[in-house]
């Protein structure tokens, strides 16, 4: 059965449909992933798939109102959202698991771009935990003003594009991709995939966190994989909350692939219905390791990928792991 779309532009002037851009047929290449988008939308330019957002909401997207005490996190698809989302959401219930370990992730910490016209509602704690995927230039004003607090994870981009890849196969709003991965890493490169550029997205978080360091934490994939008790013991610090080591030690463990792979909370195993995402391809939560993009690039996509992102980053100070 395919999946059903609902399209409504009426009162959407910055949302087009991706497949009717004028210039989509310049670049082959990017025309056939566009294409297999079921009903890709580009908002303000930015390529997104329509399977779970509503276009109303959208078309709103700047007169969404940030409450001083609201708790954001942003990501590139694919780079720790969910292990961070249950972290925050763990931290903000001080720590107590059994607070948490019942309630469906979505349902404690809101995906923006997910859900009715209206936007997000139904927040369950004292604070607003949000969660998306959308480069800061998309951002609602306020929320680039920097009313509240954003916590950013990057996570290297060559592990970032694998993960994606095999999301990309698995999950029908994206078309199951059937290109091959070479093409797929060149769509990456191109900032061509769903959310755009990769360098992009972290360079306009990393600007955000220059304005105001107060109010934006920037921390990585690799530290989580590395670090995960310090690195819970910051986020906690970033919004005001301290741990003993031994309550650090429980969330740690809690959020330990292991158990998250295991825990239908998060795991999307059977809270997301088959046709969306096929998990006999791939499973969502995967292989959950730092340098998984050795069994994928060969030598020239390594080469390109270090060409385009190193010195940049370096630039940024913004160090990432390759190498567990
Ligand atoms: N606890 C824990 N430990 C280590 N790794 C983890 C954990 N939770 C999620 N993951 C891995 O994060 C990848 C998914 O990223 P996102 O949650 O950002 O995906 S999404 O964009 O929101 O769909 C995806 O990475 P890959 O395994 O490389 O595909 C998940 O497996």
């Amino acid at each position: 059965m395919p999946l059903k779309f609902s399209f409504d532009m009426r009162s959407a002037s910055n949302i087009i449909e991706a497949a009717n851009e004028p210039d989509l047929d310049t670049d082959p290449e990017r025309a056939q992933y566009v294409r297999s988008i079921p009903d890709a939308l580009l908002f303000n330019g930015l390529l997104m798939q329509h399977y779970f957002i509503s276009t109303k909401f959208l078309s709103k997207v700047n007169d969404f109102e940030i409450q001083g005490t609201d708790i954001w996190l942003a990501t590139y698809p694919k780079s720790g959202m969910t292990w961070t989302a249950e972290i925050l959401s763990l931290v903000c219930n001080d720590g107590n698991i059994d607070n948490v370990k019942d309630v469906y992730l979505p349902k404690r910490v809101k995906h923006f771009e997910m859900g009715s016209p209206t936007g997000p509602t139904g927040f369950l704690g004292p604070e607003r935990l949000l969660s998306t995927h959308l480069p800061a230039t998309h951002i609602p004003i306020q929320l680039k003003q920097l009313k509240c607090k954003i916590i950013y994870v990057v996570r290297n981009p060559k592990d970032t594009c694998v993960s994606y890849y095999h999301f990309h196969r698995m999950t029908s709003y994206l078309g199951k991709y059937s290109g091959t991965w070479d093409q797929f890493t060149k769509l990456f490169l191109a900032g061509h995939l769903v959310y755009g550029d990769w360098l992009s997205h972290v360079e306009g978080y990393w600007r955000l966190q220059r304005q105001n360091p107060r109010n934006v934490l920037i921390i990585s994939y690799e530290e989580l994989k590395t670090r995960l008790p310090e690195t819970i013991a910051r986020v906690g610090h970033f919004v005001g909350k301290t741990f003993t080591a031994d309550v650090i030690e429980k969330m740690a463990n809690h959020c330990s692939f292991a158990e998250m792979s295991a825990n239908q909370m998060v795991n999307r195993e059977v809270s997301v219905d088959t046709q969306v995402f096929d998990m006999s391809e791939t499973k969502f939560m995967r292989k959950g390791i730092i340098g998984d993009w050795k069994s994928m690039f060969n030598a020239k996509q390594c080469k390109q990928f270090d060409d385009k992102y190193n010195r940049r980053l370096e630039e940024l100070d913004i160090k990432l792991d390759y190498n567990l």
